[in-house]
């Protein structure tokens, strides 16, 4: 998919099960919006093909829109339009809606509800935004950023209403940049830069995918330190960060933490806390996308 001469995705494939939700994480200018819009009808590919529920989104269009939820990054009411006006008249379009007065007090909306859009704040547009995606009762809903720009409360809120929907089989395709979101809510996890999908799978995977795990551990200062690397598994890497402070890079596993203690035990050195750290999407994510900035 291209803009001019910017190639915005470029030969990005994914695939996503029904009754999933699937996060797509990237940087800024990644492509993912991109691709959820093309998803969505509202973009053409110069080439490649999109499927959603086994359709094209551009000529099966119509056939689509009752079953498929959007919210967009921004925007999406008429900015004149008052924000129970706009979720009712949106309702009233499908067959089988939710019930809106139930799902404007499920996001806390009960206070906005004559204001126009334009005049609501960034949060209070975006929970309107996500009511008008679901309120249809969509078998699949694309959630582009849903949680920026959203107090905890209404994030957590978000979180529920996101897991209700699975529950009940809705499948659930959105972008996020918060890394515990993803962590929370999705059953994939598609991680996208320059266009393509870099890494692929569920977040726990893909989290412990990658550079290793560590274990910090405090002792009296001066350890020598490569006669424990020598002691430990290949590959390990053992400093002292500041006196008395150590990290293990490495491997992780029982043996090695078994290793440790026998090798202390050996040289008359008692440990005062050992912490094993996991390693988290978000690291993962930094490794694999880099730290510069987009
Ligand atoms: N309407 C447009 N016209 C021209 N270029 C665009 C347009 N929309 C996006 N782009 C470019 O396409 C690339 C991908 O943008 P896209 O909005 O898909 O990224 P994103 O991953 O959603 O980013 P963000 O996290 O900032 O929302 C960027 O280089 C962007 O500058």
């Amino acid at each position: 998919m291209r803009y001019g001469s910017v190639t915005a995705v470029d030969g990005l494939s994914l695939t996503v099960e029904p009754g999933t939700v699937t996060a797509i994480l990237g940087p800024n200018g990644a492509g993912k919006t991109t691709t959820i819009e093309t998803c969505e009808g509202f973009r053409t590919p110069q080439s490649g093909t999109v499927r959603v529920l086994g359709l094209d989104p551009i000529s099966d269009g119509r056939k689509l829109k009752p079953r498929v939820g959007v919210m967009l990054q921004s925007g999406g009411a008429w900015s004149g339009a008052r924000a129970y006006e706009m979720l009712r008249h949106i309702a009233s379009l499908h067959a089988n809606p939710l019930d809106v007065d139930a799902l404007i007090e499920r996001l806390g909306m009960q206070g906005y509800g004559t204001t126009p859009f334009r005049r609501l704040s960034g949060g209070q547009q975006q929970r309107l935004s996500l009511a008008m995606a679901i309120v249809g009762r969509p078998e699949l809903v694309f959630l582009d950023e849903p949680t920026a720009g959203l107090d905890p409360q209404a994030r957590h809120a978000t979180w529920d209403l996101v897991s209700e929907l699975r529950d009940s089989g809705v499948t659930t395709v959105l972008t996020t940049h918060f890394m515990d979101e993803a962590e929370t809510l999705s059953d994939q996890v598609h991680i996208v830069d320059a266009g393509q999908v870099i890494a692929s799978g569920t977040p726990q995977a893909l989290a412990s995918s990658g550079a290793k795990n560590t274990v910090r551990f405090t002792a009296r200062p001066g350890l020598d330190v490569v006669k424990l690397m020598h002691a430990l598994p290949h590959d390990t890497k053992v400093d002292e960060v500041s006196p008395g402070a150590y990290v293990i890079a490495g491997d992780v596993d029982p043996a090695l933490l078994a290793t440790l203690s026998a090798w202390c035990a050996g040289e008359g050195v008692l440990t005062e806390s050992v912490l094993v750290e996991r390693q988290t999407l978000e690291d993962r994510f930094l490794e694999l996308t880099g730290k510069a900035l987009r």
